[in-house]
């Protein structure tokens, strides 16, 4: 059986207010792999997130995590989840290692089982192992959120906008730490506003945007998107509708004279597009270009799904 490391179907929240956060969301994360969940700022990741974690309560639809349903079997679903969040948040008085303990203990884990000071080698604390956490630096702090939410052992690992505020040298290290948990099996879910950030990491990458999702696809598929270019011209005269190629990707009328020839830039260039358009009849009187972003990834999406 392949199940599902994460399995949501159909997930729904509306904020007391009315502010509706998530309308309708399904998708699975499979096990094994490090999965990119994307999106802009109050698109809806967080209040994914939180749900998972028991946090949020949901409005409606289902949610699994390794297989337990997270209404019918809350407990097992958070032993099966360890969640990184976004702010840092520790009691300052308590030692990297008393901070294990303690949570290890919240998790009902028999002192010979806990693994502690594996945990702290691992994310390069130990020799802060006894020193107060307000003395640690932020980079470090971030380590040992990391080692807190493995303190249980569990298959998957959330990681909430891991590189806020983080710097490259510190990101590089938490990106080897997390490349190397899940080749030795840890699912990773990683949220983030970056989709270049995703791009190092993710097999595959979801993303949402308003409350619904909007791609969910192995990662240079939807790189590919990204590979796209626009160029705009304005013609010597009005047209009625946008001329075709089998270079363009397409070619929209922006204004009575005005085209957006979308074209990818690994097949062609920006001259090759002009040609085109000449050799068809349509003599170009001004021209721009520019790289698509995520962005247009998100808007060619968007558009994409209202078309079908
Ligand atoms: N407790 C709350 N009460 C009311 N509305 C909320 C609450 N929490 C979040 N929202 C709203 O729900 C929407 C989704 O927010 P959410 O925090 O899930 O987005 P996000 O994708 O995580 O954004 P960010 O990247 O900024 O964390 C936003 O419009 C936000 O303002």
């Amino acid at each position: 059986m392949t199940e599902a490391a994460i399995r949501i179907d159909n997930l729904r929240k509306t904020y007391a207010g009315g502010k509706i956060a998530l309308h309708g969301v399904s998708f699975d994360v499979p096990r094994g792999q490090i999965f990119g969940l994307l999106g802009p700022n109050g698109a809806g990741k967080s209040t994914l997130i939180n749900i998972l974690a028991g946090l949020v309560n949901k409005t409606g639809g289902n949610a699994e995590i390794w297989g337990f349903d997270i209404d019918e079997h809350p407990r097992n679903a958070k032993r099966s989840i360890g969640i990184v969040p976004q702010e840092i948040l520790f009691d300052p008085f308590f030692s990297p290692r008393e901070t294990l303990e303690i949570y290890a203990g919240l998790y009902g884990i028999p002192k010979p089982e806990r693994r502690t000071m594996e945990l702290l080698r691992a994310v390069h604390l130990e020799d802060k192992a006894d020193a107060y956490a307000r003395t640690l630096s932020g980079g470090m702090k971030r380590r040992l959120l990391v080692a807190k939410a493995l303190v249980h052992n569990p298959p998957v690992l959330v990681l909430d906008e891991p590189t806020a505020g983080v710097d490259i040298e510190l990101r590089q290290q938490l990106w080897a730490y997390v490349r190397e948990l899940n080749e030795r099996g840890t699912t990773v879910v990683l949220t983030t506003h970056y989709l270049e950030e995703a791009q190092e990491l993710c097999d595959r990458i979801a993303i949402i945007n308003h409350g619904r999702l909007i791609a969910n696809e192995p990662t240079p598929q939807l790189l590919s998107k990204a590979q796209e270019k626009v160029v705009e011209v304005t013609l010597d005269r009005d047209i009625a509708t946008a001329p075709d190629s089998p270079i363009f990707e397409k070619a929209e009328l922006k204004g009575d004279r005005v085209i957006a020839i979308t074209y990818h830039k690994g097949k062609v260039n920006a001259g090759e597009v002009l040609t085109a358009l000449n050799g068809a009849g349509y003599s170009v009187v001004d021209v721009s270009t520019r790289e698509a972003d995520l962005e247009d990834v998100f808007l060619s999406l968007t558009s994409d799904k209202a078309a079908a």
